[in-house]
């Protein structure tokens, strides 16, 4: 690559500069997406870039993965009903350490690498999120599936705060309910209410897909972008994953975030290439 296209390169991302510095941008990190320690270390990296741009990165990471590993140590099997995880107050003991203990901990070591920034915080602290619980629906129906929650309330000041001092808080998705019990929230849920609680100017949620399918698996019906009004129509017919994640890119636009993008987190710094760059990464939710 020659001077004159690295500059280039450079200079496409001014336009993007301009228009999100000083904005809040709620990345969600998915547990499939986290799989190879070389991309972790790049995601941690764009955090810190988007920090030095002047965005302000808010961190919400799943886990699935590395809960179903550590239940499958305590031989304990893992079974998800519409997109989300049965989860038994045994398996809850698991997912809060999981997420808490060793999924946030490791991302918050990253990008600490490059400075003082992380700080790791879970929807418990300083009541960020109130729980209700919330049933899977299959086949149309509401059905208990336990321990999992939605988020009813959230409290940004803990999060404000850790922003204002120039921080990235990174948010682990359990939450305790009205009367205290801790409930595991879905994390593309809890990113899409934090993106909405704090006016946030974009959702980025990476998983290991290059976006949203419209005809799963048909490889042609990956889609650049979808409004509202069509992604509504389309959520009831989606399945395992996908059907929470782009409920809650849904939730978000119509909370008030400008644009939910879904982008394959297994192409390193994906981040950075949707916030910085000119041609479309992922599927983009905008508002009808
Ligand atoms: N319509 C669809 N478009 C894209 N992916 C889909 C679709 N339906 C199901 N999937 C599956 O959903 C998965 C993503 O969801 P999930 O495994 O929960 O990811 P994450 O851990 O990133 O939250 C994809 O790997 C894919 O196998
Ligand atoms: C209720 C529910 O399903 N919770 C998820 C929480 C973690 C998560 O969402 O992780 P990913 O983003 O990696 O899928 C779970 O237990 O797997």
């Amino acid at each position: 690559m020659n001077a004159s296209d690295k500059a280039a390169i450079l200079i496409e991302a001014l336009p993007w500069l301009e228009r999100f510095h000083g904005t809040t941008v709620v990345i969600k990190y998915g547990g499939n997406a986290m799989i190879d320690p070389e991309l972790q270390r790049a995601f941690a990296a764009d955090m810190v870039f988007l920090r030095y741009a002047g965005i302000r990165p808010v961190v919400v990471h799943g886990g699935g993965p590395q809960i179903s590993a550590m239940l499958g140590r305590l031989g304990i099997a893992s079974e998800f009903r519409g997109g989300l995880r049965v989860t038994t107050a045994e398996a809850m003991d698991v997912v809060r350490m999981v997420l808490v203990g060793q999924v946030g901990r490791e991302l918050v070591g990253l990008i600490n690498e490059h400075g003082p920034f992380a700080v790791g915080l879970s929807g418990e602290d300083a009541r960020l999120f109130t729980a209700v619980r919330r049933p899977a629906v299959v086949d149309g129906e509401p059905v208990d599936i336990g321990r999992v929650g939605d988020v009813a309330a959230v409290d940004t000041s803990a999060v404000d705060d850790l922003i204002a001092a120039g921080r990235i808080p990174v948010v682990a998705s359990v939450a305790p309910d009205a009367d205290g019990v801790v409930h595991n929230v879905n994390a593309d849920t809890a990113a899409a209410a934090l993106a909405v609680a704090l006016g946030a100017r974009k959702l980025v949620v990476l998983t290991d897909v290059p976006g949203l399918y419209t005809n799963w698996p048909d490889t042609s019906s990956l889609t650049s972008q979808i409004d509202t009004d069509a992604l509504e129509k389309l959520l009831p017919g989606l399945q395992s994953g996908m059907a929470p994640k782009m409920e809650a890119c849904l939730r978000a636009v119509q909370g008030g975030v400008p644009a939910a993008h879904v982008v394959d987190g297994r192409v390193p710094h994906s981040t950075l290439l949707e916030v910085f760059t000119s041609e479309g990464f992922g599927t983009m939710v905008t508002s009808s």
